[in-house]
Order: structure tokens, then sequence, then C-alpha cells
């Protein structure tokens, strides 16, 4: 389980989240939504490892996750990816997953490259099976559609088999269709047991995928539960998604 607990994250006088406590099951997919400046990415910047806490916890597992360094996060079962894909261009898309497997196993990315190996195939191939890449397999990833490359980068958080994926708006950039096929592979993957965390400004994508949405408003939880139950929820209608609010 993940645990956020009281996290306090401040840019010298901007308190851009602000004492958020939260918790995330296996099999648990949450959404964690909010206006413009309210703290989104930088919670999950912490819980991701990029910036140290001002004050608080994050436990995955029991373990102290804040002290830990970005890079050593796969090896203790949790995986990102990020709001504007990252893949490495100048390689297949099959050669990508494969890398991906290999360093989430410890191989330097240089080392690894040249060592990409019968092993890590079939496991890669399952993966490209599974986000729907198969086809796309031998293609360079420099040539894919974006949201191709989306999928792309979440096959190769995949890889690591992590029992924990954040995603940074998995929906960002793509068409409806694309997007609705996305998260609900995404809702696949907290289906099989994963413990899902993802942020979102586009509402299609939290609607009937989330199982919870949390709700950050000046840095603080101003809300939790179900999709239904925030859109109710007057103070989350007034400040972002009712009528007359600013949303993206
Ligand atoms: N590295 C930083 N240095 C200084 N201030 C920052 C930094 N990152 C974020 N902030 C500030 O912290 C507050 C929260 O920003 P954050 O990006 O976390 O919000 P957000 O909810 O993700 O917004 P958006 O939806 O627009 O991405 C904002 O006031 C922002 O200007």
């Amino acid at each position: 389980m993940l645990k956020v607990q009281e996290v306090v994250k401040h840019f010298g006088g901007i308190h851009a989240v602000d004492g958020v406590s939260f918790e995330v099951s296996p099999g648990e997919c949450v959404a964690l939504i909010g206006p413009n400046g309210a703290g989104k990415s930088t919670c999950f910047a912490c819980i991701a490892g990029q910036y140290p806490l001002t004050a608080g916890h994050i436990l995955w597992q029991g373990q102290p996750l804040e002290k830990l360094a970005p890079a050593a996060h796969l090896r203790h079962g949790v995986a990102r990816t990020f709001q504007v894909a990252q893949v490495f261009e100048a390689l297949t898309v099959l050669q990508n997953v494969q890398l991906a497997a290999q360093a989430s196993r410890g191989l330097r990315a240089i080392s690894a490259f040249k060592l990409l190996d019968a092993q890590a195939r079939e496991p890669a191939h399952a993966l490209l099976e599974k986000t729907g890449l198969q086809a796309l397999a031998d293609q360079d990833a420099l040539s894919l559609p974006y949201g191709a490359k989306k999928r792309l980068e979440l096959a190769m958080a995949l890889a690591a088999s992590p029992q924990l994926l954040l995603l940074d708006e998995p929906a960002a950039g793509l068409a409806e269709q694309e997007r609705a096929s996305l998260m609900q592979l995404v809702r696949q993957l907290a289906g099989q047991g994963m413990a899902v965390l993802y942020t979102e400004h586009n509402m299609d994508a939290v609607a009937g995928v989330a199982d919870r949405v949390l709700v950050l408003i000046e840095g603080r939880l101003a809300a939790q539960g179900s999709f239904e139950a925030i859109s109710r929820d007057a103070t989350v209608r007034r400040r972002y998604l009712g009528e007359g609010a600013a949303h993206a």
C-alpha cells in the first residue's frame, strides 16, 4: 500500500503541497485532479522521488519512499510515466521495451543496449501484445504517432513488473478514441492487482476509470471519493468542476 502522510512541499514562500495525506491500495486506480497550480504535479513529483519533502512521509509497502533516489524506485516495484512520453527514439519499439526490462534489472543503459538479448525478447513481445503495440514492434520509436508513444512509455514502465504505477497525465495530447482505449488498459492493470495513481486534467479519463478521485485545491486535499461523489461536492463544483470554474 502507498501511504502519503502529511506531505508538505514548499518552494520558498510558495506552499505547493500543504499537508496532504491519502492511501492507494493494490488493485486501486486513483486519480489526482484539481485546478491549475493546485499542487498535483508537485505532489506526484514528491511521490516519484523528484523532490525532497519539506515535511511528511511517503511509505510504499512500509518502506520510506522519500529516502530512495528515483532510480531506486524501480527496484522497489514503483514505476512511472511522464506528461510528455519519454522513449528512446533511435531504437525500435521492441528494443525500447527490452532495454527497459534490462535496465530495471540494474544493468546500465549503455551495456544493456549492447546486451539486448533473446532472454528479454519474449517478455518484451508479451508487453507489446498487452499494450496493443505488437504490429509496431520493429518500427523506430521516432516515427510513432503520439498515442503509440504514450503506450510505448507505459509498456516500458510495465517492463519493470511494478506493483505501483505512477502516471503523469496519461491522457494528455490523446484523441478521444486513443484516450478511451489507453484508460481502459490502465483500468485493466489495476484490475490485475496493481496500485495505480495518476494525475489528470481530462475528466473523460477520470469518470468511469478511477475508483477514487482526490481533489487538490491550493495544496490541500479538498475532497475525495468516487467521481460521482466529488462531482456533487459544493467546494469542488465551485472551485474546479462546476459552472464558471476554469479548468483545462
Ligand atoms: N519548481 C518549482 N519552483 C517554484 N514553484 C513551483 C515549482 N513547481 C511548482 N511551483 C509552484 O507550486 C504551485 C503548484 O504547482 P503544480 O505545478 O504542482 O500545480 P499543478 O496542480 O500540477 O498545476 P498544473 O495543472 O497547471 O500543472 C504553483 O504555484 C507553482 O507555481
